[in-house]
């Protein structure tokens, strides 16, 4: 410490020279409560040391008297040093003590711990030796509970006066004895651990010999939407720059409730989900696995004590109920996403996982990183207004180990700086209405991205929805691929240099001086790392049964078919109408579901079969009897060429006019009637192309044909009645098409008892209701 005899004089009194920090920046930190002498010895408050031959106290007054300083204790403890070697990388350094679950054994009981370098440290071993002191801790079992959430936060509840010690007050006092105790225990200068081997070989256990489970037992989840950048750019995408982000988004922190069963931790495979996606054109939705399986960059606050239902958290004590902060990918099948998410919010497309980092790192750790947050424009309404808006400054980055590679390639690196809602408001929001969080909730913060390309904090926004690959590696990505591993890491580093302050002393004052530096040194904190990979689902259960491969379209009908099959028996008498759509999707059902087909199942006409013979649960004998003279492997081979093809055509024709929104789309506009009547020109082209060698196949074909042209006609005389006019009036539509009811029954195809049936119970509109109900 040479540099502190070159303390600087500004001749208004004398200087005492102590130690304090600065980061990069040249910020000055110092500790609250320690200082150094030049030999870099502690100095404890009050002691009295020797300057320039003046005795001098250290007092209290250094904090209370450097206010544009920042003081915390965990500066401090960044020159702590363990009696574990810790290497200089390590995420786990005696500064950053993360809280976590782990198992010995896949049959042992898992165990609350902190990580320290490349150790898990068992908090039960320390409890039971005795090392945790204090009322609230030492008899409590806390330390052999499962997970943190009855540790930190229920013990309140349990042997603690809730009313007395509230909210961050309690976790504070349940981590002090932590927090103090442990980094305590672990101190080089310490022997209580470490100089007694057998407790040390039964506390501390090599982490890659353990299996970190959830820390935590997640009751509630919820996500918000919490970046600028990241709702800018998906608003960008769905609505184009000048609707980007909904007026509301301002106003109010997002969220969306999230599904806390499908919570995982670290290192769990994930299944690509199966789903429905946007259908292409007129034809069926998707059905299948996703094809735009993506990741989201984020991390989530863990709720430490909750708040009582009907008693929202006041946004400037919010931060009393948050624990702490882990890593989280919010895994999105975008496919999936864009086709439900209007108007009820994301469902599926995120509900087949969420994965989460194994340590908790407390807010007390990361307040050394604090940073303003964003300024907020407009002012947010009083509850969401913060005394101080702050966010962290958390380097985030994604990386990711393409199928078939070793080698990790960095797709992004973002910051959780970029939270334009503060997590403090997210969780004030989230309690406005009342609503009650309890211990161990989760609140994510939503998809964390930077304003550079660079830095966009999910693949839907780096390919830009699948348009710019991204390339890496020798290989190239748009959405993630089988065998994909994704490891997301967050950290907050800070290049300490120890400098010299001084405390001058004027009459009756203490001020801190900036000296100069003296040395600097680099230290790693509050390393996280978060790594998972997606593999192949297995093959679903439910299909297995069908002639390979199975076309998206057809599953989509027999799981149709199959709640079909469930439905309950309903007296003939309120039975719904004979219907020999439905009669025709019965009989691919059946043909379908047996594992071994029959000899191809004789179709005859449609009116043949009877909604008693259905819903009796047997099939029908005409569809039982099996066409003479063919074997079962022509059968499977029309099976799979003819019916199957039709079939989807059928579904398909289904789609085109189902929808009242069409039928009024028509009636308003020539161009959507032009559309519509292509579509059904395009599938009886493809209806012809389907071989018929089989005069059952070719009998089915030209039913099929009949009901797309009976659409064709329906689409016609929609879209006439927009014209016709009677007494010089715009006729009422109902009595238009209970006009023309008669005469299109007879052309669709449904035969006269379709006929006789329509005109008798339903009129025209029951064509749309009909075909709506398929
Ligand atoms: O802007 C929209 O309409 C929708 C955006 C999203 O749904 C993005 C998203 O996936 C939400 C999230 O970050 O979880
Ligand atoms: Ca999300
Ligand atoms: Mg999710």
């Amino acid at each position: 410490m040479a540099g502190a005899a070159e303390a600087i004089n500004d001749g208004s009194g004398e200087l005492v020279p102590v130690a304090a920090f600065v980061d990069e920046e040249h910020r000055t930190r110092a500790g609250r409560s320690q200082v150094y002498d030049r030999e870099k010895k502690p100095i404890r408050i009050g002691q009295p040391i020797t300057f320039h031959s003046r005795v001098v106290t250290v007092s209290p007054l250094l904090s209370s008297h450097s206010r544009q300083h920042r003081f915390t204790p965990h500066l401090l403890e960044m020159v702590l040093k363990s009696f574990i070697e810790v290497h200089p990388d390590s995420h786990f350094p005696i500064q950053n003590l993360p809280y976590g679950v782990f198992k010995r054994e896949p049959a042992s009981d898992p165990r609350p711990a902190v990580a320290i370098g490349e150790y898990v440290l068992d908090l039960s071993v320390l409890a039971s030796a005795g090392l945790f002191h204090g009322s609230l801790l030492r008899n409590s079992d806390c330390f052999n509970q499962v997970s943190f959430a009855p540790h930190f936060f229920l013990i309140s509840t349990n042997s603690w006066n809730w009313g007395v010690l509230r909210g961050r007050k309690l976790v504070q006092h349940c981590k002090s004895y932590c927090q103090s105790q442990v980094p305590y225990v672990l101190a080089a200068e310490e022997s209580i651990l470490r100089d007694n081997a057998s407790l040390r070989e039964k506390a501390l256990v090599p982490m890659n010999q353990v299996q970190m489970l959830l820390p935590i037992t997640i009751g509630d989840y919820s996500d918000f939407f919490a970046s600028k950048h990241h709702a800018y750019n998906c608003g960008v995408m769905f609505r184009g720059p000048e609707n980007a982000i909904n007026p509301n988004w301002f106003h109010i922190p997002i969220a969306y409730h999230g599904r806390a069963s499908s919570i995982v931790i670290s290192g769990t495979d994930i299944i690509r989900p199966r789903g429905q996606g946007h259908p292409a054109g007129n034809s069926l939705p998707y059905f299948g696995p996703s094809r735009k399986l993506d990741f989201e960059l984020e991390m989530a606050t863990v709720v430490g004590p909750g708040n009582e239902l009907g008693k929202p958290v006041d946004v400037n004590e919010a931060a009393n109920h948050i624990f702490g902060l882990v890593l989280m990918n919010d895994w999105s099948a975008r496919d999936i996403q864009a086709w439900e998410y209007v108007p009820l919010g994301p469902f599926l497309g995120k509900s087949f996982a969420t994965t989460l980092s194994p340590w908790i790192v407390t807010l007390d750790a990361l307040e050394q990183f604090a940073l303003d947050a964003p300024q907020q424009n407009p002012t947010p309404l009083p509850y969401l207004a913060e005394k101080k808006s702050q966010n962290y400054d958390i380097s985030l980055q994604v990386s990711i180990v393409p199928a078939g590679q070793k080698d990790a390639h960095v797709l992004t690196r973002s910051n959780f700086r970029h939270l334009y809602w503060t997590i403090t408001q997210q969780l004030a929001h989230q309690t406005i209405n009342g609503c009650n969080l309890r211990p161990g909730d989760l609140l994510g913060t939503g998809t964390i991205s930077g304003p550079e390309p660079d830095s966009y904090g999910c693949l839907l926004e780096l390919s830009w929805n699948g348009q710019k690959p991204l390339s890496f590696g020798g290989t190239s990505r748009t959405f993630l691929e089988d065998g994909d591993e994704v490891i997301f890491t967050g950290y907050c580093k800070v290049k300490v240099m120890v400098i010299m302050l001084a405390l001058e002393h004027a009459p009756g004052r203490f001020f801190l001086r900036y000296l100069k530096n003296c040395f600097s040194f680099r230290l790693s904190l509050l390393q996280i790392v978060l790594d998972c990979s997606v593999k192949l689902p297995p093959p679903a259960a439910t299909v297995s049964f069908l002639p390979p491969p199975p076309p998206p379209q057809l599953l989509f009908i027999v799981i149709r078919m199959t709640a079909l099959s469930l439905a309950p028996k309903l007296p003939e008498s309120l039975s719904p109408p004979p219907s020999p759509l439905r009669n025709l999707s019965r009989l691919l059902f059946t043909s379908l579901l047996i594992p071994n087909p029959p000899p191809l199942l004789r179709y005859r006409r449609p009116s043949d079969l009877t909604w008693s013979a259905l819903s009796s649960g047997r099939s029908p004998p005409s569809i039982r009897k099996p066409i003479t003279g063919r074997n079962s492997s022509n059968a499977r081979h029309d099976l799979r060429f003819s019916i199957l093809p039709i079939a989807i055509i059928y579904a398909e024709s289904l789609q085109i006019l189902d929808r009242v929104e069409t039928v009024d789309a028509v009636r308003s506009s020539a161009l959507e009637k032009m559309k519509i009547n292509e579509a059904l020109m395009r599938l009886l082209f493809r209806l012809d192309a389907v071989p018929g060698l089989d005069p059952n196949v070719r009998e089915l074909r030209r039913d099929v044909s009949r009901k797309i042209v009976g659409l064709q006609e329906i689409l016609d005389a929609v879209s006439d009645s927009r014209v016709e006019q009677w007494d010089g009036h715009l006729r009422d539509w109902d009595d238009i098409v209970a006009g023309l009811e008669q005469e299109a029954c007879k052309d669709v195809g449904g035969g006269h008892e379709m006929e006789r049936f329509c005109a008798e119970n339903l009129g025209f509109q029951c064509l749309q209701r009909f075909l709506r109900d398929q």
